[in-house]
C-alpha cells in the first residue's frame, strides 16, 4: 500500500481507471486461451478409442470465435494501453507542475536543505520513473498476476493435487522477496541518492566551468565530480549485486513448481488417477503461467524501486508551507519586534528591534557577515523569525498571505538572474500584464532603453541563460526596470555599484533614484556617501543593532560608523601605484 501511495504521490485514487481497464484486458484474454483448452479436448476425444471421430464443426466454430474476438482483445488492449499511459504522462505532468508550485510555497530555509541538482532531479527522473512505474511495470505485474491467480482457483477445481503441486513454492518464492524488502529500501535509496549527488556534482561542474578551468581543477582532478560517479558506480552494483540472488532465488522456486507438478502429473498417470487430457491440460495452462509469474517477480522489484522514487517526491511534497492566510497591508511602517534568528542551529540575529518608517529610506549598514541581508529578507518574509515579530502596519508577517505581501514588496539584488527570454519578458516579470509601452516607459526610467535598442533585436533580444550577454552594469538596470514596473510601495535594494565602472554607476544611481521615489525604501549600503541623506542608518554589528540615526548624528556618535566612514574615506583616496 505504502508503495501504491508512493508512485502515485499519494493519489492512489488515480490508478482506478488503469488498473480497472489492465483487469478487464487481462481478463479479455482468458477466453481465447479457454477456447484453446476446448480445442484440445475435441482433439484427444477424436483420438481416445471411443470412435465419436474428430468435431470438425464444434471445431470451425472456435475458430470463427477466436477471429471475431480478436477484434474484442484489440478493442481492450486499446483502452488499458490508452489509461495507462494518460494516468501516467497525466500524474507525472500535474505533479511537476504541483511541486514547482510546492516549492515556491516553501519557506526558503526548507528549499535551501536541498541541493538544486536533487531538486531537479526529483523533478525530472524521480517522476519519469514514477510514471514508468505506473504506464509500464504496474499494468504488467497486474496482467502476470491475473492469469496464475485465475488459473490456481480453475484448476483447484480440476485436480487439486496437480493444482497444489503447480503452486505450492510461489508462497515460499514471496516471501523470499518479501524478506529482501528492507535490504531492497535500503541499496535502492542508496543508488538513488548517488545517483543524484552525481548529477549535481555534474552540474555544479557546468556551471562553475570557468572556477574549474581558472584553478585548473579540470578532468581528473575535479575529485568532487570523479568521486560522485565512482560512488554511483559502486551504489548500482551493490544493488544489483545483493537483490540478485534474491530475486533469482525467488524465481527458480516458482519454476521449480512446474517440474513438481510435472513430476505429480506422472506418478498420478501411472497411477491411474489422472487421465492424460488434464494432464495435458495442465501442461498447457503450466506453460502459460510460468512464464508471467516470473516476470511478475521481477517486475514486483522494480516496482518497488520506482515507489522509492516517488516516496522522495512525496516527502517533499508533505514539507510544510508557509502559513499565512490574511490579505497583506499594502503600506505602513514595517516593525520589528525582539527579532532573533538564524538559518539553522547558530544565532544570526539576537533581540532585533527597530521601526523603519512609511516612505521613509532607511539603509543598512556594517562589517561583512554582521546580517544585514538577513535583516532585509525578514522584512520580505524569505524566512519567519525563531523569536520575536517582523510586522507591516502593525501586523504579524507570519498571519499574512505570502504572495499577497510579495505583491507589495520590489527587490533589486545584487546577483540579478535574469531568464533566458527576451529583454521584453525580463523586464515584465514585474507586472505580468504590462503593455509594450509600460515596458518601455520602465525601461526609460531605469536608463535602459538606450542600450536596449542598440542590441540587434531591441526589446526583442533573448538575453542568455543567466543573463550572460549584458554587462553587469546593464543587468542591474534590467532588475531595476522590473522593479520600477513592479510600483511596489515598498523597495528592498541591495546596492551593487560598487563593482561597476565609473560611467555604469551613474546610470544604476539615476535608476535607483527614480525606483525609490517616494517609496519606502531599505537599502544596503556598501558606500557610505550614497546614504548620506539616509532617513535613518541601521549600524549592524554580529547580528545586534550597534546603533542607529542619521549620517551626522552617528558621526559625532564616534562609534561603529564612524570607524567605517573613516575608512572608507581613506580608501577613496588611495591609487594604483604602477
Ligand atoms: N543561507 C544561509 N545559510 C546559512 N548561513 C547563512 C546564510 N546566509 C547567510 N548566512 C550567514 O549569516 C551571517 C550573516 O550573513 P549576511 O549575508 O546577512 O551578512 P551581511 O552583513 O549581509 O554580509 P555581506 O555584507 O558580506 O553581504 C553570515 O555569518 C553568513 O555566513
Amino acid at each position: 500500500m505504502n508503495a501504491l501511495q508512493n508512485i502515485t504521490i499519494g493519489h492512489t485514487e488515480r490508478l482506478r481507471k488503469p488498473v480497472g481497464y489492465t483487469l478487464l484486458s487481462n481478463l479479455v484474454n482468458i477466453v481465447p486461451f479457454m477456447l484453446s483448452i476446448e480445442a484440445v479436448n475435441i482433439i484427444f476425444k477424436a483420438f481416445d478409442g471411443s470412435g465419436s471421430g474428430l468435431d470438425t464443426t464444434r471445431l470451425w466454430v472456435i475458430f470463427g470465435i477466436l477471429v471475431g474476438y480478436m477484434l474484442v482483445m484489440a478493442v481492450a488492449e486499446r483502452q488499458s494501453y490508452r489509461h495507462n499511459f494518460r494516468g501516467a504522462y497525466k500524474m507525472s505532468a500535474d505533479g511537476r507542475i504541483q511541486l514547482a508550485e510546492h516549492l515556491r510555497r516553501l519557506p526558503l530555509g526548507s528549499l535551501f536543505r536541498h541541493d538544486p541538482g536533487s531538486l531537479a532531479s526529483m523533478i525530472i527522473s524521480d517522476f519519469t520513473l514514477a510514471e514508468t512505474g505506473i504506464s509500464h511495470h504496474l499494468p504488467q505485474l497486474m496482467g502476470a498476476l491475473v492469469m496464475p491467480v485465475l488459473a490456481f482457483f480453475g484448476l483447484l477445481w480440476v485436480d487439486w493435487r496437480m493444482s497444489v503441486a503447480m503452486f505450492i513454492a510461489l508462497p515460499l518464492a514471496i516471501l523470499v522477496l518479501t524478506g529482501s524488502t528492507r535490504i531492497q529500501y535500503s541499496l535502492s535509496r542508496r543508488q538513488i541518492e548517488a545517483k543524484v549527488n552525481a548529477g549535481s556534482r555534474l552540474e555544479e561542474y557546468l556551471q562553475g566551468i570557468r572556477v574549474i578551468k581558472a584553478y585548473n581543477l579540470l578532468g581528473g582532478k575535479f575529485e568532487r565530480l570523479q568521486k560522485a560517479f565512482a560512488d554511483l558506480r559502486r551504489a548500482s552494483m551493490r544493488l544489483e549485486a545483493l537483490m540478485g540472488p534474491f530475486i533469482l532465488l525467488s524465481i527458480t522456486l516458482v519454476r521449480a513448481g512446474l517440474t513438481l507438478m510435472i513430476l505429480c502429473g506422472a506418478y498420478l498417470l501411472v497411477g491411474g488417477q489422472l487421465s492424460l487430457l488434464t494432464f495435458v491440460m495442465f501442461l498447457i495452462v503450466g506453460s502459460r503461467v510460468f512464464d508471467p509469474l516470473t516476470s511478475a517477480l521481477t517486475n514486483f522489484a522494480e516496482f518497488r524501486y520506482f515507489s522509492i522514487a516517488g516516496g522522495r517526491i512525496l516527502n517533499l511534497m508533505r514539507e510544510p508551507e508557509m502559513t499565512g492566510k490574511k490579505e497583506s497591508p499594502e503600506h505602513g511602517d514595517i516593525t520589528f519586534e525582539q527579532v532573533s534568528f538564524g538559518y539553522g542551529e547558530k544565532e544570526i540575529l539576537h533581540d532585533v528591534s527597530l521601526t523603519l518608517k512609511r516612505g521613509s529610506l532607511t539603509a543598512l549598514v556594517g562589517p561583512s557577515g554582521s546580517g544585514k541581508s538577513t535583516l532585509m529578507k525578514l522584512c520580505a518574509r524569505f524566512y519567519d523569525p525563531q523569536k520575536g515579530k517582523v510586522m507591516l502596519n502593525g501586523q504579524d508577517m507570519k498571519e499574512l498571505e505570502p504572495e499577497s505581501l510579495m505583491r507589495h514588496i520590489s527587490m533589486v539584488f545584487q546577483d540579478v538572474y535574469l531568464f533566458q527570454d527576451t529583454i521584453k519578458n525580463n523586464i515584465r516579470f514585474g507586472k505580468s500584464d504590462a503593455t509594450d509601452e509600460e515596458i518601455e516607459a520602465a525601461a526609460r526610467k531605469a536608463c535602459c532603453h538606450d542600450f536596449i535598442m542598440r542590441l540587434p533585436g531591441g526589446y526583442d533580444t533573448m538575453v542568455g541563460e543567466g543573463g550572460c550577454t549584458l554587462s553587469g552594469g546593464e543587468k542591474q538596470r534590467l532588475s531595476i526596470a522590473r522593479a520600477i514596473l513592479k510600483e511596489a510601495p515598498i523597495v528592498l535594494l541591495d546596492e551593487a555599484t560598487a563593482s561597476l565602472d565609473p560611467e555604469n554607476e551613474v546610470e544604476v544611481q539615476k535608476a535607483i533614484n527614480t525606483l525609490i521615489e517616494g517609496r519606502t525604501v531599505i537599502v544596503i549600503a556598501h558606500r557610505l556617501k550614497t546614504i548620506r541623506n539616509a532617513d535613518k542608518i541601521i549600524v549592524l554589528e554580529d547580528g545586534c543593532i550597534a546603533e542607529q540615526g542619521r549620517h551626522d548624528e552617528l558621526l559625532r556618535n564616534q562609534g561603529l560608523y564612524h570607524k567605517l566612514w573613516t575608512i572608507q574615506e581613506k580608501t577613496i583616496g588611495w591609487k594604483l601605484q604602477y
